[in-house]
């Protein structure tokens, strides 16, 4: 059933805006005090991943009225929806199925009445052989050499999913060092060929549509230094490879067919990491691994789309990031993984969530009288507490954020690790708790009375900063793939309830004509017919390029 009126329109709605006002001044700190089996009630274990939401602004009333908020979304339908191969992306009119990727071999997915695992089985099967081939030697290079080195070249989807779990994953890394590649600006790939020797090199150009320009030029761009460095045409085959929808489009690019790894349209780039697009990490991290990481996806999807609303992981993360975003009007939320591994989280969640979710027009093409998708940004723990925090302990605006802890470190270095996590324990209770004037007067009893009641204020922490607690037992394989199924899924239940469909991103197409257009004109003479700033800055870039040049 689609749904026919905004969400916005609907009792449930009008009844959580009253809910948040007659909540807002509720402390956190109040709510532990008042109930010890907070913690209890708001927690959920799945495998080696607990999440910890109880330091949020909400009472079990509140999670009642999301669950109902979910329930007049009809957010089980579309879940069922999404699980069964409808063409739930409908402007597109594609099917949404990255959870079929991990599927067992033994399961079926119908698109158009055509399974889709046995076909995502053949190509996974291929791409794992490569990887494996290029790692155990036995793909050697056109001079015979052995391959030291893969460098994926790729953007959005077509990076920032694999490259973050190859950082992640480095602990599980096999023999190949893996490199990615995806800005166009030169630099990117001139500072990776820089190390590279080209007879132990492979590249993969990654791209679902084989079209999109920067990844095409840095791909020419690399094709063209490799025969520089005296290799032959004939050679490319040996080191040149590809993972893309439109496989003829690779094949024309001069990529043999044998050697392009087949996705499907039916999964979206930022959730493609758990097909083709995951060679780089297969590459990384071998067969073994891989399997690993899309068993972990799978449990999470076993769970997202089995477990009660009330006690669902990804839909509580879902719903309490919607309680502030829509109710509280926070427009931000913040990813700080205590783990260096996991640095390039945030960056993928960017492009997961905000691609996903930053739009205003529904599903339907209605306009949406609200906000949606909010701004993610984030940075590794505790590299953060000494730069942002402040703003987040005393600044004014409400900061939601996810605190993402591994229990257990690859590298733990004496105490190292311990520090690294009583340090991200002590931000969420500092947060949570906050710090009263009182407690500021007694710390500041020392001092004579002018000075105290100066201070004093300013170390003042209004506390109420809402956190979520993601403890991993460590971060392996499987680990990861719960995490990152688990925000797929997060994006998916806000997406819902807010009526976008958040597979598409039409937002992103209009400044790739504007550059089409402009690109020439940087070069020529013509007569510029922007607006005046925009013509001005090509001027000026014409001008004084031509004096650097
Ligand atoms: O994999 P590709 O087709 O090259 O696309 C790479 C990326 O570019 C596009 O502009 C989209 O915004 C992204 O969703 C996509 O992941």
């Amino acid at each position: 059933m689609l749904q026919t009126h905004p969400i916005n329109h609907t009792a449930i709605w009008a009844q959580l805006h009253q809910h948040q006002r007659s909540t807002r001044f509720l402390h956190m700190r109040d709510l532990f005090a008042q109930n010890p089996a907070r913690f209890e009630q708001m927690h959920v274990q799945l495998h080696g991943l607990l999440l910890d939401y109880s330091k949020n602004r909400i009472t079990e009333d509140t999670l009642q009225l999301l669950v109902q908020l979910a329930e007049a979304a009809d957010l089980r339908g579309w879940m069922d929806k999404m699980r069964r191969g409808d063409a739930i992306n409908i402007s597109e009119n594609r099917a949404v199925l990255h959870t079929a990727l991990r599927l067992p071999e033994s399961a079926s997915v119908y698109v158009n009445g055509h399974n889709v695992v046995p076909d995502i089985q053949r190509e996974r099967e291929r791409a794992l052989a490569f990887a494996e081939a290029v790692n155990n030697g036995s793909h050697l290079g056109a001079h015979g050499d052995t391959i030291t080195d893969v460098v994926n070249i790729g953007i959005g989807g077509s990076d920032l999913g694999p490259q973050m779990a190859t950082l992640a994953l480095k602990p599980y890394r096999q023999r190949v060092n893996v490199h990615f590649v995806a800005n166009v600006d030169g630099a990117n790939l001139a500072q990776t060929l820089e190390q590279l020797n080209p007879a132990r090199t492979v590249f993969i150009v990654a791209s679902k549509s084989f079209a999109t320009p920067e990844t095409l030029l840095n791909a020419r761009a690399a094709r063209t230094w490799f025969l520089q460095q005296g290799f032959a045409e004939a050679d490319i085959g040996r080191h040149f490879v590809a993972v893309s929808s439109q496989v003829a489009a690779a094949t024309e690019f001069g990529i043999a067919p044998a050697n392009v790894f087949a996705m499907f349209d039916w999964v979206g780039g930022r959730y493609s990491v758990w097909s083709a697009i995951g060679l780089p990490l297969m590459c990384a991290v071998g067969a073994a691994h891989f399997n690993d990481f899309l068993a972990g996806a799978h449990a999470m999807d076993t769970h997202f789309f089995n477990a009660p609303l009330r006690h669902n992981m990804p839909v509580l993360l879902g719903l309490i990031g919607l309680w502030y975003n829509t109710f509280y009007e926070a427009a931000s939320h913040a990813v700080i993984p205590y783990d260096h591994g996991l640095r390039r989280l945030p960056a993928h969640l960017q492009q997961l969530d905000m691609e996903s979710n930053g739009k205003q027009t529904g599903r339907l093409g209605e306009h949406l009288d609200f906000d949606t998708g909010a701004v993610i940004w984030g940075e590794e723990g505790v590299n953060c507490q000494h730069a942002f925090f402040q703003l987040l302990h005393q600044g004014s605006r409400l900061i939601p954020s996810d605190f993402i802890v591994p229990v257990q470190s690859h590298y733990p270095l004496g105490k190292q690790h311990q520090v690294l996590v009583a340090n991200a324990l002590a931000q969420t209770e500092a947060l949570m708790r906050g710090k009263t004037l009182a407690e500021a007067h007694a710390e500041l009893a020392h001092l004579d009375n002018q000075s105290r009641d100066m201070l004093a204020p300013q170390k003042v922490f209004p506390g109420n900063q809402p956190s979520n607690t993601l403890m991993l037992d460590a971060v392996t394989p499987f680990n990861l793939g719960m995490l990152l199924a688990l925000y797929e899924h997060k994006v998916f239940v806000q997406g819902t309830i807010w009526g976008v469909n958040s597979f598409d991103q039409w937002g992103v197409e209009y400044g790739k004509v504007l550059a089409a257009a402009i690109e020439p004109q940087l070069a020529n003479t013509e007569t510029l017919a922007h607006d005046a700033s925009t013509n001005a800055l090509i001027a000026h870039y014409r001008k004084h390029h031509e004096h650097n040049t």
